[in-house]
């Protein structure tokens, strides 16, 4: 039977910023209820022989900008055209720039290899070194910690980035968190490693295991826990004839 979509927690409950529930999102591309794609997105900036940065974020771009870079662990969406690609490789910039000392501080990582490779990245497999993850989490930090490299890692991040966290199975983000929390003897969800998750739950969904009922990553029982904010990118900048 096909599972109901729904949105992740949180949608709402946040009153720093606007998180528009867009109800119309379960018939993506078919709604008219989205927000119409904006004219007055941004014009280029006239040349100038003095080097300018490209991107001028918007508010809500701003906002989630500015709460990555305070420490907090949040998972921002939109449709597609909204800048979430944009908006991460603005945050990976400042939390890189933020923990310059520490090169293994800032994890990039995608579900797929794909959008890693897209992002610059390693797959959430890969950073966690935990094969095909199919163990359990105390089996997996175990065989972590006779890998030198993959039990460094865990311990010396700060920030872990997962993008197209749709395609990211609900279980396996619980598994990922629990191993956090066992190799670096911290409670807390991933062991206390901020997260800054971004995807959309209604593009890419995990895929089956042979046919299996999967689970979103926002279904996990550790989401709520690991994510103290969620937002929702409203504004479109892709035009009609922009390919992506
Ligand atoms: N703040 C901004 N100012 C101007 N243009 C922007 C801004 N943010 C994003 N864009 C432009 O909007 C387009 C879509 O951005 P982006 O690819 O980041 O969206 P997305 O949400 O990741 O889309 P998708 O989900 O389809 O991958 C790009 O051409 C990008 O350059």
């Amino acid at each position: 039977m096909k599972k109901k979509r729904q949105l992740p927690p949180g949608y709402g409950d946040n009153d720093d910023y606007v998180l528009q529930r867009d109800e119309g999102r379960s018939a993506p591309f078919a709604n008219t209820s989205r927000p119409a794609l904006s004219k007055s997105t941004w014009t280029a900036p006239p040349p100038s022989k003095k080097k300018m940065s490209a991107v001028f974020l918007s508010q809500e771009q701003t906002q989630i900008l500015r709460l990555a870079e305070e420490g907090h662990s949040l998972f921002y969406t939109g449709s597609a055209g909204t800048g979430k690609s944009v908006l991460l490789r603005e945050i990976i910039k400042a939390l890189r720039k933020k923990h310059s000392k520490n090169d293994d501080a800032v994890a990039i990582t995608a579900s797929t290899g794909i959008a890693a490779c897209n992002i610059g990245g390693v797959t959430i497999h890969s950073f966690a070194g935990i094969g095909l993850g199919i163990e359990s989490a105390e089996d997996l930090a175990q065989k972590i910690r006779k890998n030198k490299k993959s039990s460094s890692r865990w311990l010396r991040t700060k920030v872990l980035i997962i993008d197209e966290v749709s395609m990211l199975d609900g279980d396996l983000f619980d598994k990922l968190s629990r191993i956090g929390s066992i190799l670096r003897k911290k409670i807390q969800p991933f062991g206390g490693i901020q997260l800054i998750v971004t995807g959309d739950f209604f593009q890419l969904p995990p895929v089956t295991k042979g046919g299996a009922e999967t689970k979103f990553a926002f279904e996990a029982t550790l989401w709520k826990q690991a994510i103290s904010r969620t937002f929702n990118l409203t504004k479109v900048f892709r035009q009609h004839d922009q390919v992506r």
